[in-house]
């Protein structure tokens, strides 16, 4: 029995052409482009912490939204997988707002900026962007080399 694992949520606010995305300004996985989230805090569900972090990093307020994936990230060396609960966000209210962790900024489907966000993200935006449910391992050396990606495509909605 290893470390357990580090709930993470990752959300994904899409619209018909667009998808929401911020740039990390600090921390884990700075100077990528990213959904929003982090940590699951203690007497909060994971799904109450998405939406709390979404509300910290860009303003806004999620009023619908749905679980659709799951990547148990490996990092060599590490023992500790972070396992991160990916949300697409469907409704939300609020001002949209720069936030000292994000800075948010709409792109159109066909313009996401692959190159300057997770190297996995280009294997699982596809089946997300599709509607479908999955759920994945991907193994990591540093923050650049995938060294095993495996994706499963669960159900298509
Ligand atoms: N898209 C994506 N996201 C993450 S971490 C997401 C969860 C997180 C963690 C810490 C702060 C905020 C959000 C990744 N790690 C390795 N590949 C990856 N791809």
């Amino acid at each position: 029995m290893g470390v357990p694992n580090k709930v993470l949520t990752l959300v994904l606010i899409r619209e018909e052409y667009r998808i929401l995305l911020g740039m990390k300004k600090r921390g884990f996985g700075v100077n990528r482009w990213n959904g929003f989230g982090g940590k699951v805090e203690a007497g909060e569900t994971i799904a109450q912490g998405a939406k709390r972090e979404v509300e910290e990093e860009c303003g806004l307020t999620l009023t619908e939204f749905e679980e659709v994936g799951r990547i148990d990230f490996e990092f060599v060396g590490e023992p500790q997988i972070l396992e991160v609960h990916i949300f697409r966000g469907d409704k939300y209210e609020g001002e949209l707002q720069e936030t000292e962790e994000m800075r948010p900024e709409w792109f159109a489907l066909d313009a996401i900026p692959f190159h300057s966000m997770w190297p996995d993200d280009a294997y699982w935006f596809p089946i997300f962007l599709r509607g479908s449910k999955f759920k994945g391992y991907i193994k990591f050396e540093g923050h650049d080399k995938i060294l095993d990606c495996s994706l499963e495509e669960l159900e298509t909605t």
